[in-house]
């Protein structure tokens, strides 16, 4: 069987060796990547410095610049052993995407030559109708393009030279998440540049910032063959929980398994050769779960990495036979997986450089506050946008279950500026302040660095946590491409920073002083945002009473959260920006409402699969055992029988009853399934699989796990849960 044997192949297992390239980091970080020391290397200085402007200013290449980058490119990438290229992209499936190309150009005469021209740098144009578009591109017009992103560096993976690119239609429209991102990105650096001159005149950049942290599972790779639903839906579909699971809290920050330190060590120095600066790593809350975290980096640079190690970790888990789980809830009833989003805004200039830590003046810390009840505001007004982009199927499990936030959005800022607010609202009158009353509102202002540093207090309930110097938005699922929230995050404060700016020079323009302008502003401000800042137990039932009460939306379901992505207030927020424009907000709400019920279409097919093919058979034969037994006992025992046989018979009894309900289930559930694919749109759809289909997932679950609990365990097909979650 299966199990057993691949339960054998986990007794060999040790750890894997893992020579480091040197035992300093230094030595080798960014070794496979195009950056600005290697690109000043291999380029002409006007090369270089037109990268540059492209890069900062978004200045178009010419034609003979692009030429001289490609072929820099090209002669860095093959010293380092490359032979092919690739345009790497982010279509709308969340993962990557690259078509290679050779180097060289064979020639009439049998030779051949290494080429790669500007040209080929910049643009390139991969058949488009396999990505999903959501009714953007029509199949007449299958072309795409992919065209270079100069901001985030060329790398090599295997012998590959990979050049980000985004993804556009034929028709110009964004097909990825990068492209869109890259806008909002300019959005927020603009709005936030010009509210900085309030405070800097010297500031004339923002950058958004994330740090990602990946959350994540590791099963044995022979114990994963072994489970068609993990093969094909990367989450255990069946399984009864294990005796002992997380309830000692044994793992958490624990010292790591062999085989698994060796696996990190492995994967973080292929993601450091490429850049990526990870830093972090530990056991998570279950077992089996670890967490990975570089620092922060620019948002664009910080998402390709992490959908670059995302694929780096699959790869190299191969190595160490793990397959690594990045589904938001691989196990029920454990801890799931989520991919926190740390945001901040840094400046170009060495006084502000983070306008969300306080500063050590009164002045700095008007800006804090500024930017901090700005971003507060923002989240307000946007909740709902920003509940749509981490919807999921995934993280439909995950949100509000077993220390995940919950699926109502609210945002945690700690008691301590959770006072400092409440002051600002209390001292701002709107009146002109006395000299007396500027003194203290600034003696005041001046004191949050203090505060700050002695609060430790962290909310792991929240969905959205002020901790410090940055926000923390907690509620984004593992599999996550992290661009589609940052968008939404983006667009969201660039717009509330734009409304903003227009109040304070409103203010300003009546004569009143700039300071208490931005004052009387963010005490408004302050008052209207209240209801989304909770500092309780985001896990607890009263919060949800309590929400909907402040009128917060709590959304359950995908199908259902995706709806406001395409209300009209986020449509215009998006191509009032320059985002995206209506048509492209569409097609990302259809595609996302397909994927959503193809992911539960494809969970109800392995579902039929596992229970009739698999289940069903090994209950009848172990069923058929028992028969035989009672049949035996009757020879012996005649009349008597059934005093000796009255548990076998009980067992016979509950196989039968449970078979029975399985079968009946899972025909009804396939009958819920023709329904909906019969169903006109694609809204209609997604519906009836999550609110028609998924709920027989629970119930036909129910009754394999109580078989798992009867059937000899040398007949059980699927490694279960304590071997899969104990195996390291
Ligand atoms: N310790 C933690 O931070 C748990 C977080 C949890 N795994 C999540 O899904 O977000």
């Amino acid at each position: 069987m299966l199990r057993l044997t691949a339960l054998k192949e986990t007794f060999r297992r040790r750890p894997v060796e893992v020579n480091a390239p040197s035992t300093k980091i230094s030595d080798y970080f960014g070794e496979l990547v195009f950056n600005n020391e290697t690109m000043r290397q291999y380029m002409s200085k006007e090369a270089f410095e037109s990268v540059m402007d492209s890069v900062n200013r978004g200045v178009k290449l010419n034609r003979k610049m692009a030429n001289q980058v490609a072929s820099a490119m090209k002669a860095w990438a093959m010293s380092k052993d490359a032979t092919h290229y690739t345009h790497w992209f982010q279509p709308l499936t969340g993962r990557t995407a690259e078509k290679h190309d050779a180097f060289y150009t064979p020639t009439e005469d049998g030779r051949s030559f290494e080429t790669f021209n500007g040209e080929q740098l910049v643009q390139q144009e991969p058949d488009a109708s396999s990505f999903p578009s959501g009714g953007i591109r029509n199949t007449f017009e299958a072309r795409g393009y992919t065209a270079w992103d100069p901001s985030s560096p060329a790398f090599i993976i295997g012998q590959t030279l990979c050049i980000p690119t985004i993804f556009v239609s034929y028709t110009g429209e964004s097909l990825d998440y990068k492209a869109p991102l890259i806008k909002s990105l300019q959005a927020i650096d603009k709005a936030a540049t010009d509210v900085c001159q309030y405070f800097d005149k010297n500031i004339s950049k923002v950058t958004a910032t994330l740090g990602w942290e990946q959350e994540y599972f590791l099963v044995d790779s022979a114990l994963f063959t072994a489970r068609p639903d993990l093969v094909l839906t990367g989450r255990t579909l069946f399984g009864h929980s294990s005796s002992k699971g997380q309830q000692l809290d044994d793992h958490y920050f624990g010292s790591i398994p062999d085989r698994v330190t060796a696996f990190m060590h492995d994967f973080e120095q292929e993601s450091l050769r490429l850049g990526i600066p990870v830093t972090t790593r530990h056991n998570e809350v279950a077992p089996n779960q670890f967490e990975c975290a570089p620092v922060f980096e620019e948002c664009n640079l910080a998402v390709d990495h992490n959908q670059l190690l995302m694929d780096v970790m699959e790869k190299v888990a191969h190595r160490h036979n793990f397959r690594v789980l990045l589904h938001e809830k691989p196990f029920a009833g454990m801890n799931g997986s989520g991919k926190h989003n740390n945001w901040s805004l840094g400046t170009n200039s060495s006084k502000h450089k983070n306008l969300l830590a306080p500063g050590k003046t009164p002045k700095e810390n008007i800006r804090f506050l500024t930017f901090l009840v700005n971003t507060i505001k923002a989240v307000h007004e946007n909740a709902d946008l920003l509940r749509a982009t981490i919807a999921s199927a995934g993280n439909d499990h995950r949100l509000g279950a077993n220390e995940a936030p919950p699926a109502i959005l609210s945002i945690f800022i700690g008691s301590q500026l959770t006072k400092v607010l409440n002051d600002l609202e209390k001292s701002v009158t709107g009146e002109a302040l006395t000299p007396d009353e500027k003194t203290e509102l600034k003696l005041n202002i001046g004191k949050i660095p203090q505060i700050l540093l002695d609060n430790t207090d962290r909310n792991r309930t929240s969905p959205f946590a002020f901790t410090g110097n940055k926000f923390e938005f907690r509620a984004v699922g593992s599999t996550a491409n992290c661009a589609n929230p940052m968008i939404a995050l983006n667009a969201a404060v660039a717009k509330q920073l734009q409304d903003f700016k227009g109040e304070v020079d409103g203010l300003i323009a009546k004569g009143v002083k700039k300071d208490e302008a931005i004052l009387n502003i963010l005490r408004d401000y302050i008052k209207v945002s209240k209801p989304i800042l909770f500092e309780g137990n985001g896990y607890s039932d009263e919060w949800v009473e309590e929400a909907k009460k402040r009128g917060l939306n709590n959304v359950i379901g995908t199908a259902h959260a995706l709806d406001f992505l395409i209300e009209d207030k986020y449509k215009d927020l998006y191509e009032r920006l320059n985002i995206m424009n209506h048509r492209e907000v569409d097609s990302r709400y259809e595609i996302n409402l397909e994927e959503y019920k193809l992911k539960i279409q494809i969970e109800s097919r392995v579902m039929a699969d596992m229970a009739l093919n698999h289940m069903v058979p090994v209950a009848l034969k172990y069923q058929k055992g028992m028969v035989d037994s009672v049949k035996g006992l009757k020879d012996i025992f005649e009349a008597d029988f059934k005093k000796h046989a009255s548990d076998q018979i009980a067992i016979i009894e509950e196989i039968s009853s449970r078979v029975k309900t399985i079968r009946s289930l899972v025909y009804e559930m396939i009958d819920e399934r023709k329904v909906a694919n019969k169903l006109n749109t694609p809204k209609e759809q997604a519906v009836a699989y999550g609110d028609k289909v998924r709920p027989y997932f629970d119930k036909i679950r129910y009754e394999v796990d109580k078989l798992e609990l009867i059937i000899d365990n040398n007949d059980w097909p699927w490694p279960k849960y304590r071997e899969l979650l104990f195996t390291r």
